[in-house]
């Protein structure tokens, strides 16, 4: 039997019941890191609550070898990631890989950044459009795509949700400095009056799942050098909000008040 196991936000707490009881059940765990990772946890810490070894692996032993797929056919593995195992990873691709091979499987949820973030941004969560990733920028690489999907969101009056790359091997976690700098760095390159500029409101969020969670609204001229502490991070660019809306971002967010004027 195979089991997809998501641990969830941030520490080895945030591990479900129905989690917990599948690791201390099964014959294997297998963990990756690389789409997401509990940084108020250690890797001891997962290990023994669940009172077994844990074995790492990296992005090419996850997506192409596989081989806790072919181990399932014999024994009840596990692999475990932060976040839930089927939102923004490519994950599904191992149930499909155990229907077509007639191995039985399960999937654990665990609570994700794509609803955490909304939510504990205060914006109402029916009203996000697309999702966009910013990736850290390299040679001959520096896409618009993240700054162009912000904009057709905010076309169509939808707040956007804005993740932040990762390089577990490189212990590279994006900050909310460097993704702002990012989308100006692409407004400036524009030769059109882009949508995202140093006024526009945008909301910087770190360890969300934390007792030290930050949210915190303002321009993006005010966010870009403010200090969100350490990882993980996202953004979220909001659109035309609500009144409810604009009274969070103000009174929890700390959001200038003149934002209740103009809604
Ligand atoms: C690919 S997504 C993770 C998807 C994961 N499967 C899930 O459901 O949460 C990883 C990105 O989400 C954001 N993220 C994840 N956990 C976070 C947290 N606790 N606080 C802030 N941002 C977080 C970061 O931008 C990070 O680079």
């Amino acid at each position: 039997m195979f089991y997809l196991v998501g641990l969830g936000l941030f520490d080895e707490k945030d591990i479900s019941l129905k989690g917990l009881e599948c690791l201390r059940n099964v014959d294997k765990i297998y963990a990756e890191f690389f789409t997401s990772r509990l940084f108020g946890s250690n890797f001891n810490a997962i290990e023994e609550l669940v009172g077994q070894k844990i074995e790492i692996l990296v992005r090419g032993e996850v997506e192409e070898e596989s081989k806790f797929i072919e181990e399932a056919k014999t024994q009840d593995v596990a692999l475990i990631m932060g976040g839930d195992p089927l939102i923004a990873t490519t994950h599904s691709d191992f149930l499909v890989q155990c229907s077509k091979k007639g191995i039985d499987y399960e999937v654990i949820h665990g609570s994700s950044i794509l609803s955490s973030a909304p939510a504990i941004s205060g914006l109402q969560g029916y009203k996000f459009g697309k999702v966009t990733t910013i990736p850290f920028p390299d040679y001959n690489f520096y896409p618009k795509s993240p700054y162009e999907a912000i904009e057709e969101n905010l076309k169509m009056d939808l707040h956007t949700l804005v993740l932040l790359d990762i390089q577990a091997h490189k212990d590279r976690y994006m900050t909310v400095n460097q993704g702002l700098e990012y989308l100006m760095n692409i407004h400036d390159t524009l030769d059109r009056d882009g949508l995202i500029n140093e006024n526009t409101l945008a909301v910087g969020i770190a360890r969300v799942g934390s007792k030290d969670v930050c949210v915190k609204a303002g321009t993006i001229n005010e966010l870009i050098d403010f200090d969100f502490g350490g990882p993980l991070h996202c953004i979220v660019i909001p659109s035309k909000l609500h009144i409810v809306e604009a009274e969070y971002l103000v009174e929890i967010a700390g959001a200038n008040s003149k934002l209740l004027d103009i809604v």
